[in-house]
């Protein structure tokens, strides 16, 4: 469900350039080169590359995680402010980090982010996610009673239970099986088919081929653009 509410100024979702990201005193610590990069509305983009190359952490300075050492992150028409009301309204993120309510169950954690977006007919939509997600007969356990794979869901379920613009999933194929990593492209498909945008770092080539519209390669030496089906070929040669 992409919000329909805010519109960016151009097509462009993100606009990333000549972005250092790392960790530490200044660019000398930069983790990758300099990241040059536009996704489109409507588009989705994977991010691939070696264990430690700096896709995450390029996700994280493109959610105002983290403040790159050099250049600049647009989104949606406007510089990465995670503070900002309009930011937050219109990205959705979904990193690795098992970020959860402890004491919610499944479908009061959904409702709760739902409400905390002012969706209309949320309980409606949750009930449909949970079903999607496979979480149906786990709706009332709390997360620490899931499985990891179950977590997995529920957190890439609150990601797609709130509207939004832009949504960045960090390796979104971790700890799902197969019949739920073909859903999620399906969802991701989608997304983008009603105007949404997608930006995934991802290690699993199925996923590029059958949802990216580009991609882009971090190495040691460089970062480039590529095709989705050159991505897959270069993760599985990794
Ligand atoms: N919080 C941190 N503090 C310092 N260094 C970090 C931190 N997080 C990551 N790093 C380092 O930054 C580099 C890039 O890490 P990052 O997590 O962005 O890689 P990645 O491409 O996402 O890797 P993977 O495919 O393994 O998830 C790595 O060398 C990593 O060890």
């Amino acid at each position: 469900m992409p919000s329909k509410t805010r519109a960016p100024r151009s097509t462009a979702v993100l606009r990333a350039s000549g972005v250092l990201v790392g960790y530490g005193a200044g660019r000398e610590s930069a983790v990758c080169p300099p990241i040059d990069v536009t996704l489109n509305a409507g588009k989705a983009l994977a991010v691939v590359g070696a264990n430690g190359t700096g896709k995450s952490t390029f996700l994280r300075a493109a959610i105002g995680l983290l403040e790159p050492f050099a250049g600049s992150i647009e989104v949606l028409g406007a510089p990465v402010d995670e503070r900002d009301a309009a930011f937050r309204a219109g990205v959705a993120s979904v990193l690795d980090d098992d970020a959860y309510f402890p004491a919610l169950t499944v479908r009061e954690h959904l409702l709760l982010v739902a409400r905390g977006h002012g969706v209309q007919g949320a309980s409606a939509l949750v009930t449909e996610l949970v079903e999607e997600f496979g979480l149906t007969d786990r709706a009332k356990a709390i997360p620490t009673a899931l499985s990891s794979g179950q977590r997995r869901r529920l957190l890439l379920a609150a990601g797609l239970v709130r509207p939004r613009k832009l949504l960045v999933l960090d390796e979104p194929e971790q700890r799902l099986d197969v019949g739920m990593r073909d859903r999620l492209a399906e969802r991701l498909t989608a997304e983008c088919a009603a105007g949404g945008s997608v930006l995934m770092a991802t290690h699993d080539p199925v996923l590029v081929r059958s949802v990216a519209h580009s991609a882009l390669l971090i190495a040691e030496d460089a970062v480039r653009r590529i095709s989705p089906d050159e991505a897959a070929r270069a993760i599985e040669a990794l």
